[in-house]
């Protein structure tokens, strides 16, 4: 898909110790690599001719970094997400300046106490929505992005990770690459079954390896999985680059590529 603009967040140190981890996570954070990392992120953005909009660090806010989970972007229409854990929903308010900096027209899920959406569990193809089933969002809110664009929403059951999107991302037009896992596996059933479209799948056997981000003529896929990056090169057309970015610190409080950013085509 086609974007010109990405929205960002700078890093607080209150991540390292007060970031939500998954209960399995626990190793520590280098916090001098995690900045370094982060910076390659919104330099290679830029790189490809991307505007960032640089949100600032909230030391009150430690997953803030993560500005994929504030908003869900579908074209011109944005929806501000009533995200799933509590301590992260004051993220929303820098998040609407942005939205509206960025010049996208706002649907405000805040208002709505019952519905949760984060956005690591929307998977937006181009023509639909699967939006995982998870412990962060609900069927109210994949009900309210149905309202606000328009466009079908299906769920789909997340069963280990933290999100959809922790096992999958789309790697090109209907392309959807997800891991080769019990969990990627399940969730690829899932989405065949509910699907208006058709889609092909690339399985790739790193889980991480299975959240790219995906955008004009470059693909962003984390360093470190050389088995992944050749299913990758096989299923990509060969004028698409690929960068790859060291992650291995976000990680450990389960981001992954997507989390850092919102795309926007304005
Ligand atoms: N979109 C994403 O995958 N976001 C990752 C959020 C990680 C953060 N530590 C959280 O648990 O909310
Ligand atoms: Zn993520």
């Amino acid at each position: 898909m086609e974007y010109n603009t990405a929205i960002c967040r700078g890093i607080p140190t209150s991540l390292i110790e007060n970031g939500l981890r998954l209960e399995n996570n626990h190793s520590p954070i280098d916090e001098a690599l995690m900045r370094r990392q982060h910076d390659q992120y919104t330099d290679a953005l830029k790189k490809c001719g991307m505007k960032v909009i640089q949100l600032p660090a909230d030391e009150t806010l430690p997953d803030c970094v993560f500005t994929e989970d504030a908003a869900v972007v579908v074209g011109k229409k944005a929806v501000l997400t009533n995200q799933g854990h509590p301590a992260r929903r004051a993220e929303a308010k820098e998040m609407r300046k942005a939205l509206e900096q960025a010049g996208v027209e706002v649907f405000d899920m805040t208002e709505e106490p019952d519905s949760h959406v984060d956005g690591g569990d929307v998977l937006f193809t181009g023509s639909e929505i699967f939006i995982g089933d998870s412990k962060r969002s609900n069927k109210a809110g994949a009900e309210f992005l149905r309202k606000s664009f328009g466009i079908p929403v299906h769920q789909i059951k997340v069963d280990e990770g933290l999100h959809l999107k922790s096992n999958c991302s789309m790697l090109g037009l209907n392309k959807i690459i997800i891991s080769n896992d019990k969990d990627g596996k399940s969730m690829a059933r899932g989405i065949i079954a509910a699907a208006e479209n058709s889609y092909t799948f690339v399985f790739v056997p790193d889980i991480k390896a299975s959240n790219v981000v995906s955008f004009n003529k470059t693909v962003f896929i984390p360093a470190g999985y050389p088995k992944s990056r050749e299913i990758i090169e096989d299923n990509i057309a060969k004028d698409i680059e690929i960068v790859e970015l060291g992650n291995t610190e976000l990680s450990k409080v389960d981001g992954c590529l997507t989390c850092c950013s919102v795309l926007i085509n304005v």
